[in-house]
């Protein structure tokens, strides 16, 4: 199963991975034309009703599949506001053939004929809403027919996640629905069947630009991009200054660090940006949990881990804190041994590098493929997210693992750590845990290969907090 909003993700990392859409569409088109095929023997008359999106673009492409057939395509709109480059680049590709095109500008004009089969291609998971005109008419007119539909990829007007339409929607015989099933689709009374349109599992795998996928809302208020609360600092200073200024670059709207009173000016110091929430004395202890309870509470994401030290009164005071915390948390750095021990109902992102993972009882291997396997298996054993770092990124909940491939070794420079926890941080105020992790560690990683693209190597932690605003920004 795959939602809209994933598809369009893993569509993008296809193209990124060298799988261009325009060859997506082509695969499209021709299964379109073999579902046309399986229904219907040469000869037989077929309209296609066709939007101006890609929905329209695959079934432009199955006609010249469909040679054999008496094809008439009804365009709805003009050919000049078609949507996309590569569903114009068909639609020309019609025209330049002298194929039957028909563009459609008043839908009661709508002239379908008595065709033996529909090719519904007018929308697909670009719908939002109730169709309007000209697709709602020509929808009616679809439904009016005696003519077998064939839906191409989602009935039109039908949200492939939910099943539900806001108004009129094409009443399909068929749905042919492209790289997997969709959640909407199966409560439908139509015959659906998957066409593999050449998505390398790559593109599933491994983070890609399309996981980037943005999560600002147009009407923006302070605090609606997340409120994270880093808790750390004592024998360290440095590591929780970076996972706060990590959070503020990847998007968070404040960002407060509680640190030991010891070391708050200190870290204060480090940057105007930060707000210090000081605790007594100089390092974390039990007492201090009831206080740091409270304060998470007025957050939406901890990150827990950074520079706290492992003095075993800390530690105590990690585990007390994650049995009474119920939201979302990051636990990094000496944080991490402690969650194999405690029984919280808060969501964990765990962050630790091989060596962290084998204190926290998880297993490694050399082989990356390998890896993810135990990885996937320790998280479904915790429980909780893993984000494991090498070479190769591993990120799992137990269910879903993904695979990072950006950075390079400059990165084993010390606070980079720090810097992933905290952008994972704020990622996770608007996102799922597991995807925050997985675009935490392909940003972290690109934030840092520009580092090295930039100045060769001799990278600092601090190079990745700047950059981490273009890491994380989508190419247009
Ligand atoms: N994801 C993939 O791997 C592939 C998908 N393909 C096909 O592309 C469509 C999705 O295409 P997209 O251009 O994003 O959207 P649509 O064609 O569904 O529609 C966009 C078009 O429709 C207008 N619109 C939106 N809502 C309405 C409405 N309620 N009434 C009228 N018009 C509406 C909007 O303004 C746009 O202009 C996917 O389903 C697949 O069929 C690729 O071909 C292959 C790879
Ligand atoms: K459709």
């Amino acid at each position: 199963m795959i939602t809209s909003d994933r598809m369009a993700a893993v569509d993008e990392n296809a193209e990124a991975f060298g799988v261009p859409r325009k060859q997506l569409m082509e695969s499209s088109g021709n299964a379109v034309a073999r579902a046309v095929r399986d229904i219907a023997d040469p000869g037989a008359q077929v309209a296609v009703v066709a939007g101006r999106g890609n929905n329209g673009g695959d079934a432009f492409v199955a006609v010249r599949f469909l040679d054999d057939y008496d094809v008439t395509v009804h365009l709805l709109g003009r050919p000049e506001t078609i949507s996309t480059d590569i569903a114009r680049e068909n639609w020309d590709a019609l025209e330049a053939s002298e194929y039957d095109t028909r563009t459609v500008t008043d839908s009661k004009a709508l002239g379908l004929g008595d065709p033996d089969v529909v090719v519904d291609a007018m929308l697909g998971t670009g719908v939002t809403g109730a169709l309007r005109e000209p697709e709602a008419t020509a929808a009616e007119a679809v439904n009016d027919l005696d003519a077998t539909v064939v839906a191409v990829d989602v009935p039109s007007g039908v949200d492939a996640d939910t099943g539900t339409a806001a108004g009129v929607a094409v009443d399909a015989d068929r749905v042919v629905t492209f790289h997997d099933e969709k959640p909407g689709l199966a409560s439908l009374d139509a015959a659906v069947t998957v066409a593999d349109i050449g998505i390398p599992a790559a593109a599933e795998l491994f983070v890609g630009p399309g996981d980037l996928h943005h999560t600002r809302r147009s009407q923006s208020h302070k605090g609606d991009h997340g409120e994270v609360l880093v808790v750390g600092g004592g024998p360290y200073t440095g590591a929780p200054a970076l996972s706060a200024q990590a959070a503020l670059r990847a998007g968070a709207d404040l960002v407060r660090v509680a640190c030991p009173k010891s070391v708050a000016r200190e870290i204060q110091g480090y940057s105007e940006n930060l707000i210090v929430r000081p605790f007594d004395g100089d390092h974390l202890q039990p007492s201090h949990v009831d206080g740091l309870t409270a304060l998470a509470a007025d957050h939406d994401v901890v990150v827990f881990g950074p520079g706290l030290g492992d003095e075993d009164a800390t530690l105590d005071a990690v585990a007390d804190f994650l049995e009474s915390y119920e939201g979302t948390a990051v636990v990094d750095a000496d944080a991490l041994q402690v969650v194999p021990e405690v029984d919280t109902d808060a969501t964990l992102v765990c962050t630790p590098h091989q060596g962290e993972l084998l204190k926290m009882g998880g297993k490694t291997a050399d082989d990356w493929r390998e890896r993810t396997d135990l990885v996937e298996s320790f998280a479904a054993e915790l429980g909780h997210v893993l984000l494991v770092k090498g070479a190769y990124d591993i990120i799992s909940d137990g269910e879903v693992t993904r695979v990072n491939r950006t950075g390079n070794p400059g990165m084993t420079v010390g606070g980079t750590g720090d810097v992933l926890a905290g952008t994972t941080g704020a990622l996770a105020c608007v996102r799922n845990a597991r995807h925050a992790a997985a675009v935490g560690a392909y940003a972290n990683g690109r934030a840092g290969d520009a580092a090295v693209e930039e100045n060769g190597y001799g990278l600092l932690a601090t190079d990745l907090v700047d950059r981490l605003p273009v890491a994380l920004r989508r190419d247009e």
